[in-house]
């Protein structure tokens, strides 16, 4: 049985001038799920992220947020949407909590408690009396998340978050990001034009290529199709193929006089050499090889 449906498109085109961005786009996110939305630069992702926003509208199709659709009705539950596509400037002269404040004030909410427990969602609770002038980019990203946060949203759409981020910014941005969708429950929207990037805390991915959807895949579905093998070299493949095969009936396929591939994770690869040597082979070589994300994302969008 599917949860419930968050976001789903219905045939979303985009036309710009004479470059149509967006064919037909039909996309569910269900709740809970964090989507990572996979394109290669100018593949459509910021297009479609501002539809769902409503900062710009489709040329055709519709969408639905939250089983609602229509003008008046997609309004309403845009209430429930968080983004950090179109963010307010940051006052440099300002404190963290201080340009949390101006925005609370902006969209009528005067719960001041919320500025130190939205700071601490994004690990800004420490920073005192700095002006967001001083921040590092990552904090200044993070500022931008907060002031997304403070009117509670359910579902947050995230435009390359870790874009231009250092590799430390990159894994507190990521852990912010599990943190927001497995404690406090938001169903998350995010792009990429990295899938491994992605592959850290996306549960479910949708690649655009040229704008239109060609893959929905969940994480699971992803790690089947990356198709992990082991791979071994001995003085005499097919000697060491009966033997594995007798001691654990696994499947090898014998590519060469040396060389043996099986079709499975690493959990079992010490038993294998240890049953190979004590059988007397010669292993030179024994290894377990992952297909790339990204060369699975390659193959998909070269085929299209
Ligand atoms: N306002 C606009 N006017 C005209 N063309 C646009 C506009 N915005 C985007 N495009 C075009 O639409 C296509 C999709 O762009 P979009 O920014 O949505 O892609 P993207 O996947 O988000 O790329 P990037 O990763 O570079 O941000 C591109 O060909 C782009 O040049």
């Amino acid at each position: 049985m599917s949860n419930k449906a968050v976001l789903e498109t219905f045939q979303i085109s985009k036309q710009y001038g004479n470059n149509k961005a967006l064919h037909d786009v039909n996309l569910r996110i269900e709740e809970g799920q964090i989507y990572g939305l996979i394109g290669l630069n100018g593949s459509g992702k910021s297009t479609f992220m501002r539809i769902v926003c409503g900062l710009i509208s489709a040329t055709e199709g519709h969408i639905e947020l939250y089983g609602k659709s229509g003008s008046t009705d997609l309004q309403k539950q845009r209430s429930k949407l968080g983004q950090t596509i179109e963010t307010p400037a940051l006052y440099p002269e300002m404190t963290a909590d201080e340009n949390l404040m101006v925005q609370m004030t902006l969209a009528g909410i005067s719960e001041k408690k919320k500025i130190k427990e939205v700071l601490r969602r994004v690990g800004l609770e420490d920073t005192g009396n700095k002006k967001a002038k001083n921040f590092s980019l990552g904090m200044k990203q993070r500022l931008a998340l907060a002031i997304s946060l403070i009117t509670d949203p359910k579902f947050l759409i995230l435009d390359e978050p870790t874009n231009g981020l250092d590799p430390v910014g990159i894994v507190e941005t990521r852990d912010i990001i599990k943190n927001l969708a497995h404690e406090y429950g938001l169903t998350i929207l995010l792009s990429s034009h990295l899938l491994d990037e992605l592959s850290q805390i996306a549960t479910h991915y949708g690649i655009l290529h040229q704008g239109q959807l060609i893959t929905q895949i969940s994480a699971d579905e992803l790690l089947k199709s990356t198709n992990q093998y082991i791979k071994i070299i001995t003085d005499n493949a097919s000697a060491s193929a009966e033997i594995l095969n007798t001691a654990f009936s696994v499947k090898c396929e014998v590519l060469s006089d040396t060389e043996i591939r099986i079709n499975e994770q690493s959990e079992r690869i010490a038993d294998f050499n240890k049953a190979l040597i004590m059988s007397g082979q010669k292993v030179q070589h024994l290894s377990c090889n992952q297909h790339k994300l990204e060369d699975y994302f390659l193959n998909i969008t070269q085929s299209n």
